[in-house]
C-alpha cells in the first residue's frame, strides 16, 4: 500500500480521501517546519502533500528515496525545487484553480481596505479615539486599477474591479488580446501601467523575470500616491524601496499578504502607519481549503494507485481512462528508445518520433517522454521518464514528432529514428490488440519480435549455415535460447537475427559470436 505523508495544515478532508482510496497517511501538519525531522521521515514515503510552510529543498529530495509525487494543496510552488524533483523523477503537482476565488477576494479586501483605512480606523475607535477627521479615504470607482500578471486570479480580480466600476488594465506578457477582450481588460507595457495606475495588485508568480517587478525604478515611474497590493509573493516586491516610498509619499498605501521572508515575524514595513499586513491568509477560506485538500488527495492517490497525472507541472497529463490504455504504448515508446539507445554508440543529435494509425491520436506525450528515457537511459545514469525530455534539451538533441493516419498494415504504429554524425538508425513497433509491444522493423527491415529482458542482436549477410552456426555456438556457450526472431531486406542481402535468451552474455562470448563467417555486428540487448 503506498505511503503518504501531509507535512502541513491541511483539511482533514484529505486524509479521508486518502484512506478512502487505499492509500496509507500519516497526518503531520508541523513536521514541515521542522527541517532535520522532515529529513529523518521522508525516505518512508511514495506521496508527500504540503502547503508553502513545507521546503521541499534538494536535500530533502535526496533522502526522499522512496518520493514519487509532490502536491501542491494550492497554487504557488516556489517552496518545491522542481528541476531537482524532475531529476529524480518526482512528479509535483498542484491544484491551479482550488483558491484563486478565495485570494482573488482577498486581494479586493485589502484594496477597499487600503482605501478606507479600515484597520487603522478600527483600531482608532476600539482604543476609544473617535478620530473621524483623521481617516480620509478615497473612492475606488472610476479608479484605474493595473493588474500585473492576469491569469487565474488576476482574471478574477479584474472581474470583482469591474463590479466596482473600476477602470482595468493589466501587464502580461503571455496574455492574449482576445482574452484581454473577454474578460474586458485594457492589455498595456509595465511602463504604461505604472504611470496610469491609481491601486497596482500583483498576480504572477515569483520568477527571475518577476522578482522585484516592484522596484525603486518601477515605483518612481508610477503616479504618486499609488496604492499597492500584493497577495502573490513577497519577493515581487523590493520591500526597502517600497519602505522608502511609503515614507516619501510616493506611494500612499501598500496592503501585503505575503513577504520576503516568511513566517515575517518582522519586517521593516510592519511600523509603517499606510501598511496593511496579513500573514499569507490569501487561500485561507473554508472553502478554498476544502477545494485544495480534496483535489490534492485525489491527484496524489490516482497517481499512486493507477498512474493517472493531472495538473503535473513537470509532467504532461494522463486521464484516468486513457492511463491504461496509454500504458501499453508507453511500454513501446520505452523499449524502441532503449533498443535504439543501445544500438548506438556515437552522439545523439536527433530524435524523431512518429506515429501512425490509432496511436496518433492519443495522447502522445507522455510516450514522447518514454521515448526518449529508452534512448537516454543505456546512456545516461541519472535519467527518468519525467527528466527524459529536459535532459534531451539541455544536451542540445533535436526532438522532432510527427502524427499522421495509419499508412501502412498496422493499426497502430511507433518509429524511432535516431540520427547521430554518422548514420540514422530507425527502429519501428506496434502493440497487438492483446496489448502486447512487439517490435517489427530494425533499420528498415521487417520481422517481429517481443523484447524479453535479454536478447542477443545479430547482423549477418544473408548465407546458409548461419543459423546452424549461431545456435550451434550459443548452445556451446551454455546459452539457452528462448525465442529466435528473423529478419532480412532481401534475399542475399543484410539480414538480422534477434534472439532471447536466458542469462546475459558476456564480451569474450561475444567476441565469439562476432568471429562466426558472415557476421557483421553482435551486441547483447536489455530490457
Ligand atoms: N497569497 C496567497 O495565499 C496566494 C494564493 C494563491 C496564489 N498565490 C500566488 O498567486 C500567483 C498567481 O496565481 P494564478 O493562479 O493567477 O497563476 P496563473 O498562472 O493563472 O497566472 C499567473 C500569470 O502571471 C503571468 N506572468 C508570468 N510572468 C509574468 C511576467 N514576467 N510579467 C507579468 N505577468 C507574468 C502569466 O502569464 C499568468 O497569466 C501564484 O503563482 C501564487 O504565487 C498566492
Ligand atoms: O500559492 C498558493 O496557493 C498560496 O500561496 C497559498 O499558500 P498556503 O497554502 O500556504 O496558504
Amino acid at each position: 500500500m503506498p505511503k503518504v505523508l501531509v507535512s502541513d495544515k491541511l483539511s482533514p478532508t484529505a486524509v479521508q480521501i486518502f484512506k478512502d482510496n487505499g492509500v496509507e497517511v500519516d497526518y503531520l501538519p508541523d513536521l514541515g517546519k521542522d527541517k532535520e525531522k522532515l529529513l529523518e521521515v521522508i525516505g518512508q514515503y511514495d506521496g508527500l502533500a504540503i502547503r508553502s510552510a513545507t521546503k521541499v529543498t534538494e536535500k530533502v529530495l535526496a533522502a526522499a528515496t522512496n518520493l514519487k509525487v509532490i502536491g501542491r494543496a494550492g497554487i504557488g510552488v516556489d517552496n518545491v525545487d522542481i528541476p531537482a524533483a524532475t531529476k529524480k523523477g518526482i512528479i509535483v503537482m498542484n491544484t491551479p484553480f482550488g483558491n484563486s476565488i478565495t485570494t482573488a477576494e482577498h486581494a479586493i479586501s485589502m484594496m477597499l481596505s487600503l482605501a478606507r483605512q479600515i484597520p487603522e480606523a478600527d483600531a482608532s475607535t476600539r482604543a476609544g479615539k473617535w478620530e473621524k477627521n483623521r481617516f480620509m479615504g478615497v473612492e475606488v470607482t472610476s479608479k484605474v486599477l493595473g493588474i500585473v500578471g492576469c491569469g487565474n486570479i488576476g482574471a478574477i480580480v479584474a472581474d470583482r474591479a469591474q463590479g466596482l466600476r473600476m477602470k482595468v488594465i493589466a501587464f502580461d506578457p503571455f496574455l492574449t488580446p482576445e482574452r484581454a477582450l473577454e474578460i474586458g481588460v485594457e492589455k498595456v507595457e509595465l511602463d504604461d501601467l505604472l504611470a496610469r495606475a491609481d491601486f497596482i495588485t500583483l498576480h504572477t508568480p515569483l520568477t527571475e523575470q518577476t522578482r522585484n517587478v516592484i522596484s525603486a525604478e518601477a515605483i518612481a515611474k508610477a503616479k504618486k500616491g499609488v496604492r499597492i497590493i500584493n497577495c502573490a509573493r513577497g519577493g515581487l516586491i523590493d520591500e526597502a524601496a517600497l519602505g522608502e516610498a511609503l515614507k516619501s509619499g510616493q506611494v500612499a498605501g501598500a496592503a501585503l499578504d505575503v513577504f520576503l521572508e516568511e513566517p515575517a515575524s518582522a519586517n521593516l514595513l510592519f511600523d509603517l502607519p499606510n501598511v496593511i499586513a496579513t500573514p499569507h491568509l490569501g487561500a485561507s477560506t473554508s472553502e478554498a481549503q476544502e477545494n485544495v485538500a480534496l483535489q490534492v488527495a485525489e491527484q496524489i492517490s490516482a497517481y499512486l494507485m493507477s498512474g493517472e497525472i493531472t495538473n503535473a507541472l513537470n509532467f504532461p497529463s494522463i486521464s484516468a481512462e486513457e492511463a491504461p490504455r496509454l500504458t501499453p504504448f508507453i511500454k513501446l515508446a520505452e523499449v524502441l528508445g532503449s533498443f535504439a539507445g543501445q544500438m548506438t554508440e556515437t552522439s545523439i543529435q536527433t530524435i524523431k518520433i512518429e506515429f501512425e494509425g490509432n496511436v496518433a491520436a492519443m495522447n502522445t506525450k507522455p510516450m514522447v517522454a518514454a521515448a526518449l528515457h529508452g534512448v537516454l537511459k543505456p546512456l545516461l545514469e541519472e535519467v527518468n521518464m519525467v527528466s527524459a525530455p529536459q535532459v534531451a534539451k539541455d544536451r542540445g538533441v533535436g526532438v522532432e514528432v510527427v502524427t499522421r493516419e495509419q499508412q501502412g498494415a498496422y493499426e497502430n504504429y511507433i518509429r524511432l529514428t535516431i540520427g547521430t554524425e554518422r548514420q540514422e538508425r530507425a527502429i519501428a513497433g506496434t502493440v497487438f490488440a492483446s496489448g502486447k509491444p512487439r517490435v517489427i522493423q530494425v533499420k528498415n527491415i521487417n520481422m517481429e519480435a517481443e523484447l524479453t529482458p535479454s536478447m542477443l542482436y545479430v547482423t549477418n549477410e544473408d548465407k546458409p549455415g548461419h543459423i546452424g552456426r549461431l545456435g550451434t555456438l550459443l548452445g556451446t556457450l551454455g546459452i539457452n535460447i528462448a525465442n529466435f526472431n528473423l529478419g532480412r531486406a532481401e534475399v542475399g542481402s543484410d539480414a538480422i537475427a534477434l534472439v532471447s535468451i536466458d542469462g546475459t552474455l558476456n564480451e569474450k562470448q561475444l567476441a565469439e559470436i562476432t568471429a562466426l563467417p558472415g557476421v557483421k555486428q553482435a551486441k547483447a540487448l536489455k530490457f
